[in-house]
């Protein structure tokens, strides 16, 4: 299939063990929205969906090896000793960005992004408006190539766009800001529409599955209604679960990655507590079984919002400027002496970004 990169934000979850055409019949149908669903199908399958987990801890016994760093800092041995605390452990680390730069035209928006996400991790990607979380999200997901450096799954890297190859050991799902639901579809059809195009599930079986996965979200009773007919924060709830259905018929599932871009963004301020507490409560931080269907191994969010930085994620990258300039614990960012960070923090105006 070519290596079209998709536009427009009508992505669902991404599978990066799909069939290229499973992949592309997605797309198509994003594209054209004409292609009918495939309902017709049989077999028996189990039903598992998203639920809680306990956290699980990736901080070192000793915790100053791992606070928050300045990564252009000046000293340049504290930013040794974190290397030299992760490097001792590298099987964990799900998806990799090594020096990505990516321009649009003349805008030369990543200029060297290096980061790792673990198993386990929720982690945060902050930074002022245009600086590139949005983009990195994506080249993460594979729906954009970096023009230089390196995206490694499972410590393999990723040629090109998800759809260019098969890469097996990790699933990653995006999950828009906007929800990205298809409009003329009902809320069952949005969440299953995965399983109706790619698995071999009955449909009530499916339908089930569904259901089972909108209560785990804390909807009910929606499952034939219309986009149209749902707030804002229903539909981010459907589009969540829509990222954590799962086909419970294979027999090996890797762990999944999900990518959030801003999920709480326009939703008012206990809609949004709503949001943070599933996108916590479908993490299974800490869980021995890595492959328990339904269950998000990591996450990252991309976000503005404070409650959603404290209430969501563990750690925090910082983009500025096309790089990461610093990186912490949740707890350490509103007390970081890094000027960026602390403008940032603040809401101030004076300080080194300039709008
Ligand atoms: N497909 C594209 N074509 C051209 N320019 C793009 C494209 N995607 C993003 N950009 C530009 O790249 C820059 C970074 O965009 P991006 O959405 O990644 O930023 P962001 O940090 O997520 O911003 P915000 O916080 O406002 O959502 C912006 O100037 C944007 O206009």
């Amino acid at each position: 299939m070519a290596a079209t990169p998709l536009v427009g934000s009508n992505m669902l979850s991404l599978n990066l063990c799909c069939k290229r055409d499973s992949f592309g019949s997605a797309k198509s149908f994003v594209m054209h929205g004409v292609k009918p669903l495939n309902l017709g199908s049989s077999g028996k399958r189990r039903i598992i969906c998203g639920c809680t987990a306990p956290i699980r801890d990736f901080r070192p016994a000793d915790a100053d090896e791992f606070s928050a760093t300045t990564i252009n800092a000046k000293d340049s041995s504290k930013a040794e000793s974190v290397s030299m605390v992760r490097e001792q452990d590298e099987t964990d680390v799900l998806i990799e960005c090594r020096d990505v730069y990516k321009s649009f035209g003349e805008k030369h928006i990543l200029r060297g992004v290096s980061f790792k996400i673990r198993h386990g991790e929720a982690v945060g990607i902050i930074g002022p408006s245009g600086t590139g979380k949005s983009t990195i999200l994506k080249i993460m997901a594979g729906l954009l190539a970096p023009d230089k450096g390196e995206v490694l799954i499972r410590g393999r890297t990723r040629r090109g766009l998800i759809s260019d190859e098969e890469i097996a050991g990790v699933r990653i799902g995006l999950v828009f800001q906007s929800a990205a639901l298809f409009d003329s579809l009902t809320v069952r059809e949005n969440v299953g529409f995965l399983l109706y195009e790619n698995s071999n599930m009955p449909v009530d079986q499916i339908s089930e599955l569904v259901t089972d996965t909108l209560a785990a979200v804390g909807l009910k009773g929606v499952e034939d209604r219309l986009p149209a007919e749902l707030s804002g924060g229903m539909k981010k709830r459907v589009a969540l679960a829509r990222s954590i259905i799962f086909d419970t018929t294979k027999d090996v599932v890797e762990p999944e990655v999900l990518l959030y871009d801003e999920p709480t963004a326009g939703l008012d301020p206990i809609a949004s507590t709503v949001v943070e507490d599933l996108i916590r409560s479908v993490h299974m931080k800490g869980e021995s079984d890595v492959s328990k269907p339904g269950k998000i191994a990591s996450y990252v969010v991309v976000t503005h919002q404070h409650s959603t930085i404290r209430r969501a994620v563990d750690r925090l990258l910082f983009l500025y400027e096309g790089k990461v300039v610093w990186e912490g614990m949740t707890h350490e960012f509103s007390s970081s002496a890094n000027s960026i960070v602390r403008q940032f923090a603040s809401g101030s105006l004076d300080g080194p970004i300039k709008y």
